[in-house]
Order: structure tokens, then sequence, then C-alpha cells
């Protein structure tokens, strides 16, 4: 059923809702309404490049449900989206927003192009044709955007200007992640790496881990993965090693986080910051650290990767970036604390939610109200999650999906869509 959501990315999404439909014992015949998204619009974004050329590209936005109130999630530019990763990532989205208890559907968008092979202005031209062709299936109420990988907050500014410009008047609201000039919120840009860390700092609790003797590994140092970084770095961790698509570094005495985020703000990459700490790339996630952390794509950690892991805490920042195959390998070690992704990285999602609110109401926050409000938010997750973890006998990752899915079926339910 439903060809079209292909691909291993979908697969693995589709075998985490099974077994958590299995564990609330959903009936057989309630869960494709569950499983498959509401809808998926397919999008061709035609763009003229700088030398005159003309260039479609193929974009995407699925709406996963709409049960709980309009879907929300990001979209992201990178040359390996497909529909298939794109309709697995609004599933996590609905768990996300589920667990985290906000009043939203998952969504997720995204266009297929290297953003770095686009000049500025072609960049902006992508942005604002890819918003013009979802203006009618979106909607402050409906489907609200954010960013992802290889978006930031000045692709969602495009986004919203695009979408005020065809309403003829200007509508914050559509969007999260703008820059504060236009209608973001303060603390969004930061929220999801602070979440992270947040959580990470409650998982060190839960473990005895005393955080300014421990060390850390990253895999990307993106938007989340830079910001993990320099948060750890200042509660003292030693931050053994970092990679992006360019490049890896380790130095077992601790790399300068102040230092490469000083070279990334002018190179942009971290290729050609060292010669000495490099490393392959690949060797990155098994390096024996006390806290890693994926920051980067989905199904990096393997079966292979997950024997082969020396670490206590695996903080989640990325989305799915553990196959069901190295879950499957986690689950006989209890050696390693797991944050699931739709827990660890839902720091973003839940500023967006703040930054929605706020746009609606056009009455802004100080940062300091954000950020006691994000982290009440994620530790009432964090708490629920592990406590129905030991409840359940399953692990963190099965709780907290477990959480999502019962309040988005008990929502469907109560509207009478199951009898
Ligand atoms: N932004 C947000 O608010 C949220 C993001 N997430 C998730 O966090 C993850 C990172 O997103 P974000 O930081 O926003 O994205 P960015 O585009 O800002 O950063 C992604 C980072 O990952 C690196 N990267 C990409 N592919 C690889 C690879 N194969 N190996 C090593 N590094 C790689 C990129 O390197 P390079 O720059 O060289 O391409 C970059 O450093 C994604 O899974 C995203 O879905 C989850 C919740 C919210
Ligand atoms: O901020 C948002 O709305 C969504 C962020 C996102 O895409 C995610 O949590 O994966």
């Amino acid at each position: 059923m439903f060809d079209i959501y292909g691909g291993p990315v979908f697969n693995m999404a589709r075998q985490q809702f099974l077994q958590a439909a299995d564990i609330l014992e959903i009936p057989n015949d309630q869960r494709d309404r569950l499983l498959y998204p509401k809808r998926a619009i397919a999008v061709t974004c035609p763009i003229h490049r700088d030398d005159g050329s003309t260039v479609v590209y193929e974009g995407y936005r699925v709406q996963h449900h709409l049960s709980l109130g309009p879907s929300k999630g990001g979209v992201r530019f990178s040359p390996h989206v497909d529909l298939g990763e794109v309709a697995a990532l609004s599933l996590w989205m609905s768990w996300k927003c589920a667990l985290m208890n906000l009043p939203y559907g998952g969504a997720k968008g995204g266009v297929r192009v290297d953003p770095y092979s686009l000049s500025h202005k072609e960049l902006e031209a992508l942005s604002r044709r890819f918003m013009q062709e979802l203006i009618p299936f979106v909607g402050p109420h409906v489907d609200v955007m954010a960013p992802d990988i290889g978006t930031n907050e000045q692709v969602m500014a495009w986004f919203m200007d695009t979408y005020s410009n065809d309403a003829g008047r200007t509508v914050t609201e559509i969007v999260t992640g703008k820059p504060v000039s236009c209608g973001g919120t303060a603390g969004r840009r930061e929220a999801t790496g602070r979440g992270v860390t947040h959580l990470i700092f409650r998982a060190s609790e839960e473990i005895k881990l005393n955080l300014s003797q421990s060390s850390a590994v990253i895999q990307g140092f993106g938007n989340v993965g830079s910001v993990v970084a320099s948060e750890l770095y200042d509660l003292g961790v030693k931050i053994l090693a970092i990679s992006d698509h360019t490049a890896a570094y380790h130095d077992p005495k601790g790399l300068n986080i102040p230092e490469i985020l000083k070279y990334i703000a002018t190179h942009g990459v971290l290729k050609g910051y060292s010669t000495e700490a490099l490393i392959d790339p690949a060797t990155i996630l098994t390096i024996k650290c006390d806290i890693l952390v994926p920051a980067a794509v989905e199904r990096v950690i393997t079966e292979e990767i997950a024997n082969k892991i020396e670490c206590k805490i695996l903080a989640e920042a990325a989305n799915g970036p553990t196959t069901v195959e190295a879950d499957a390998v986690f689950a006989k070690r209890p050696d390693i604390f797991i944050i699931p992704d739709i827990l660890c990285n839902s720091g973003g999602v839940t500023v967006s939610y703040f930054e929605w609110v706020q746009d609606l109401q056009q009455f802004f926050w100080e940062e300091e109200e954000v950020i006691n409000r994000m982290t009440k938010i994620m530790d009432k997750g964090f708490y629920e999650t592990i406590s129905s973890a030991k409840q359940l006998k399953t692990t963190n990752r099965m709780a907290a999906t477990c959480a999502g899915l019962r309040r988005v079926h008990l929502a469907k339910q109560a509207r009478g869509l199951f009898p």
C-alpha cells in the first residue's frame, strides 16, 4: 500500500511505528490511517541561474496529520531529499509534537538541491519559488514551516515575505525560525542545540556522570551541532572530536571550540581548520567518549557501528540517526543511556511553537522566558519518557514514540475517526 513512500528512511519510520503500535495494541485496521500521511505535495521549482540558464528543482511537503492543529516541521535543502525521506521526517514530527504536548500534527518539506552550489540570488529565487508553489496548501492554521538542514533564518524570511506579498499583508505566523527583525522569537536559532544540551545534563544526573569531567564527540557542525559543542564546552566538557561533511577533527586533549566557531564564521565549513587533528570522518562515531552526539543526517548509526560505540550517553540531536537494526543492538546494551531524537531535539519545535504563539498575539517575550518555558516542557517529556520506559519495560525510543502515537490516536478516536 502507498508504494510512493519508498526508501530506507520511510521503511525505518514505518518499522518504528509498527513496534509502537504493537506495544499500544492498536488494532490493525486503524494503523494505516495513523501511519500514512494525510497528504503529500510534490512541486517543481524552476529558477533562472546567474549564467542565464533555467533549472528545475523538485520539492516536497508532506503533512502527516492535522488532528491536533496545523501541521508543523522544517524544510531541508539537500541533494539527498526524496519523498520517502520527507514523509519519514513528517511522521517523526508528529510523534515529537504530540510527545511534547504541542498543538500540532507533523510535517516536513524538502528541495532536492545542494544549497552550496547556488549563489545568494539563486538561493533566494529557489526559496521564494518553493513557497510560491505551496501557498495553496499552507497557512498559519494549516501548515507552518521552519528551518532544517541547509535552510536558515534568511530562507524563512524569504518564505514569509513571499507568502505575505500574496496575502497583501504581513503574515509573520506563516513560518517560524525567522530573524528576530521580522517576527522571529529570541532564542529559536539556538533552541535545538540548547535543548539537546539541557537533556544531556538531565541524562548525566540519571547516570551520575560529572559533566565537567566528561568528554563528547559531535558529528555535524551546523545550526544544531555547533550550538551543542559550544554549550557543552562552556559546561567544561572536553570536546574530543567534531565533523561536518568537509572534514573531521580529533584531539584527545580537547578541541578549542570558540576558535573553531570563529573559523566557521569566516570559512563556512570545517575544511582547512587544522591539518594535525584531521581524521577519517568514518571513524568519528566510534571514538571512545562519555557523550556521543550525532547532529547531521539519518541512519549513520548502523548495526555494525552500534556494536563498536563506546559512550555513556547517546544524545540524538539529528532526526533518525539510529537504524532499527542498531536499536536492536542497543536494546542489549543498558550501558548506554539513549536520548531518542524525537525527545532530544524537540527544543527546536517547542520554541517554534512559542514563536507562532507570539506572532499570533503580536506580543513578544524575553529570551529568558523562552528558555525557562522550553526547559520546563522538555523536562516533562524527559521524565515521562524514562518513567514510561521502565513501566512498559521498553527502550526510551519506544516509550517516547508510544507517548506521541497514543496522543495522536486518542485525538483521532475522540474526533470520531475510529469507532
Ligand atoms: N535546525 C533545527 O532546528 C532542527 C534540526 N534537527 C535535525 O538536526 C540535524 C542537523 O540539522 P541542522 O543543524 O539544522 O542542519 P545544518 O544544515 O545547519 O547542519 C547540518 C550539519 O551536518 C553536516 N553533515 C551533513 N552530512 C554529513 C555527514 N554525512 N557527515 C558529517 N556531517 C554531515 C553538515 O555539514 P556541511 O555544513 O559541511 O554540509 C552540517 O555541519 C538534522 O538531522 C535535522 O533534521 C532537528 C530538530 C530541529
Ligand atoms: O521548528 C519546527 O517547526 C520544526 C523543526 C524540525 O524540523 C524538527 O524538529 O525536526
